[in-house]
């Protein structure tokens, strides 16, 4: 046998910088980041950062955020401007509801969704946003869609501007308050993951050059716990579309995280904290090297639940096509390559399918 028989030769593993952070076992907790550094002109102290986002993005695919920046009034106002929106009465939000919108924009009623298939249906409404100036912000009424721009962002399977409801003065301003604010923290991550995946800091600058960001406010309805229908929870057991998701979450409580082992693991709100998991999109660039974990809310409160996810991809003409320093002998490409825009698109037409009118289908 010669000395260069690939049997000899020994069993080819993981690139270094993934062996050496991917633990064994589960995790119990989620952990807490300061993101502080993200800001910081000292490139050491955000590879340090990065550091701590990767060793969450590949063992937990969930962290908390402290320090995220983005103003508790902001937030405050946002949260107030989505309570006026749900107590609306259900005609009038079902004035924009979702499946007469492009692509997804508007009103979701209670039971419109069902990320979990085996599901009945999700009890939650919610009000969904893309990308838009803010000095666009006035009255009601479709508004411009940058992400059908042409160029890199063009918006392809996804093209569609925003639709507003009437009659609620400064709901569209704290909403995109907020929005801008959520959007530039998520603007900030890149270069982290990017950095936390040994590529350059500013790899993704040229893949997130228009805004596929999707917003969504949140209400939960509390549910009663000793009658609880596991086929009609808060959002049913699922993952996230986009590379990542950020997350604002009232007390209630509610959101739980499922480990390796099956558990569900509560994501305790914490004051001042926001959440970020990572989500399919960034498994599929990394193939599988970043966790998309597993979710779902159950609101057993007793008060009404609000939360505020912002989803944030690439760019929805970019092909998803995994990166290099996440492709190895044992790891060959895990997913068929698709566009970002294709790929969220069909994610939203399969959570949606049960209750869209037939003429959609
Ligand atoms: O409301 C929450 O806490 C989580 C929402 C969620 O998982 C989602 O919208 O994808
Ligand atoms: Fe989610």
């Amino acid at each position: 046998m010669s000395s260069t028989d690939s049997s000899t030769l020994p069993k080819p593993t993981p690139p270094c910088w993934l062996a050496d952070v991917r633990t064994e076992s589960t995790f119990e907790e989620i952990p807490v980041i300061d993101v502080t550094a993200a800001f910081s002109s000292d490139k050491k102290e955000r590879r340090e950062l990065a550091d701590r986002i990767r060793d969450s993005a590949i063992n937990v695919g969930f962290f908390y955020l402290k320090n995220h920046g983005i103003p508790e009034a902001t937030i405050t106002a946002a949260v107030e401007a989505g309570k006026r929106f749900f107590a609306l009465p259900e005609s009038e939000k079902m004035k924009i509801d979702i499946h007469k919108t492009a692509n997804y924009k508007g009103y979701t009623a209670l039971l419109a969704e069902n990320t979990d298939v085996t599901g009945n249906g999700d009890l939650h409404e919610g009000f969904d946003i893309g990308w838009e100036a803010k000095d666009l912000a006035s009255g009601g009424a479709v508004t411009e869609d940058r992400c059908g721009e042409a160029g890199n962002g063009a918006g392809g399977a996804m093209q569609g501007g925003n639709v507003w409801p009437e009659g609620l003065p400064g709901f569209k301003e704290a909403v995109l308050e907020y929005y801008h604010a959520a959007f530039a923290l998520g603007q900030a991550l890149f270069p982290l993951f990017a950095l936390a995946l040994e590529l350059p800091e500013r790899w993704f600058d040229d893949k997130t050059t228009n805004p596929a960001a999707i917003m969504r406010l949140l209400h939960y309805p509390p549910q009663d716990p000793t009658k609880l229908n596991e086929k009609e929870i808060g959002i049913g057991a699922h993952t996230d579309y986009e590379c990542f998701t950020i997350l604002w979450q009232d007390p209630c409580g509610g959101l739980q995280v499922q480990n390796t082992s099956g558990k569900w693991v509560d994501a305790v709100p914490i004051p001042g904290t926001v959440v970020v998991n990572l989500g399919d999109q960034f498994a599929r660039w990394t193939n599988d090297v970043f966790k998309s974990t597993p979710h779902r809310v159950i609101n057993r409160s007793g008060r009404e639940r609000y939360s505020i996810p912002l989803f944030f991809g690439t760019d929805y003409n970019v092909l998803l096509e995994p990166i290099e320093t996440c492709v190895y002998p044992d790891s060959p490409p895990h997913y068929e390559v698709m566009t970002a825009g294709d790929y969220v698109k069909s994610r939203l037409d399969a959570t949606y399918a049960h209750s869209a009118p037939a003429s959609n289908i």
